[in-house]
């Protein structure tokens, strides 16, 4: 069964080697989702407790991300980096984690389910 749970954090960034306005710094309020694939413990009826999941995204991502500099952390902040290094900041943390979308704007979405 897929657990899916969304996250927001707004944040400033640019793209230095981008042809277009993305180059000039600006910002997103960004949507994360973040999703763990796994069974259900017949004991819980969980997969995973969502206050748990919190409390790993909250402190390994959107404390880190949120009203910062993207850059400062990830270079090239593309949303394809962007959506990388979350699942590297959860993955050691969060061995369900299956899926991670990085929402940049309301149309615009990557989704990245690891190397
Ligand atoms: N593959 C990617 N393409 C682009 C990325 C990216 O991360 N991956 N990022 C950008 C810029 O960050 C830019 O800020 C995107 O926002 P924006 O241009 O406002 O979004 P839209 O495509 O919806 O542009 P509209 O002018 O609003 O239609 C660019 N590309
Ligand atoms: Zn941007």
């Amino acid at each position: 069964m897929i657990l899916r749970k969304e996250y927001g954090f707004e944040a400033a960034h640019f793209i230095h080697n981008h042809p277009g306005k993305c180059r000039n710094l600006h910002g997103h309020s960004y949507k994360l989702f973040v999703s763990l694939d796994g069974a259900v413990n017949p004991e819980t009826g969980m997969i995973i407790d969502f206050d748990d999941l919190s409390k790993v995204v909250v402190e390994k991502v959107i404390q880190r991300l949120d009203h910062r500099f993207l850059n400062d952390l990830i270079p090239l902040s593309t949303a394809e980096n962007i959506a990388v290094w979350i699942w590297d900041e959860l993955k050691p943390s969060l061995p369900l984690l299956s899926q991670v979308e990085v929402y940049e704007t309301l149309d615009n979405c990557v989704i990245y389910r690891g190397a």
